[in-house]
């Protein structure tokens, strides 16, 4: 057991009874999720006790570990090192990862124009703006600004927004302390249910930290868990205060998992 171990017991109901479901798929977003948010997007890490639950939970029977992102699948890859029976899901639902028959993402050349001047709007705020950093994604192009003062970051946000909004082909979403321009338009929402079907799962247990996220618990189902982890308004119906409380949770449902055992055929 981990040192953050209580739970709140309505959330510890839930996770029993989800353990009992036939097929469960376990979907953890990351950043700020299974790892503590950083201020440079690649020394990010996940907690180990909950990246050892997770990979006990992907070898269990009847479970599907799935880790739904908004980072690149090889950015995630790097800094996530998954399991390798884990499914995975990058930027935010653009890019999939089912298995190695898995087709890799491909750009029009709409798109790859449409994506040339964004990172290059992005690369010019950057350069005027210091502490401003950009992040390239495949099919994507993030402005980072945690580590900016306000004045520069607020005068980024504005040149990157300016540049992007109503260009046709560019969709615009906002994270913690991100602002990304994605030539696809993909959300967790979309991915959660595609993980749902693919994996037939009949129930599905979701956290997540950012406004990203928020997709993913919109597209859960009566008898699904979702949870929200921080502060922030969300429709999750539980909620973490850190991911320092995720482990407990990970941990109650693979101990409850391994126990379960499918119903006769
Ligand atoms: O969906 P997620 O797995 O949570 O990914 C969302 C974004 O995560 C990364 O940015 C965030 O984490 C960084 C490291 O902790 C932090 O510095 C940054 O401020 C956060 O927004 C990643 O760099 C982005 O590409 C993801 O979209």
């Amino acid at each position: 057991m981990t040192a953050e171990a209580a739970i709140d017991p309505r959330l510890e109901d839930a996770v029993l009874r989800i353990a009992r479901t036939d097929r469960l798929l376990v979907a953890m977003d990351f950043d700020g999720t299974m790892s503590p948010l950083v201020s440079r997007a690649q020394d990010a890490r996940p907690l180990p006790a909950a990246a050892a639950a997770f990979a006990a939970l992907a070898g269990l029977e009847g479970t599907t570990a799935a880790l739904v992102s908004g980072r690149a699948l090889a950015s995630l890859r790097a800094v996530a090192a998954p399991p390798e029976q884990a499914l995975l899901v990058g930027s935010h639902g653009a890019e999939v990862w089912l298995g190695p028959d898995s087709p890799g993402l491909e750009l029009d050349n709409e798109q790859e124009l449409a994506l040339q001047r964004a990172v290059a709007s992005v690369q010019k705020a950057v350069d005027a703006h210091p502490g401003t950093v950009l992040e390239r994604k495949p099919a994507g192009v993030v402005l980072h600004y945690r580590q900016a003062a306000a004045q520069a970051a607020a005068a980024a946000v504005a040149e990157v927004r300016q540049a992007a909004e109503g260009q046709p082909g560019l969709f615009l979403s906002e994270g913690k302390m991100v602002l990304e321009i994605s030539v696809v338009r993909a959300d967790k929402g979309q991915s959660l249910a595609m993980l749902r079907e693919v994996t037939r799962a009949t129930a599905v247990i979701f956290a997540g930290d950012d406004v990203t996220d928020e997709h993913g618990f919109s597209a859960l189902h009566h008898g699904d868990v979702g949870i929200k982890v921080g502060p922030g308004d969300s429709s999750a119906r539980f909620r973490l205060e850190s991911p320092r409380q995720l482990p407990a949770v990970l941990e109650l449902l693979a101990a409850a998992r391994a126990r379960w055992k499918p119903a006769p055929a």
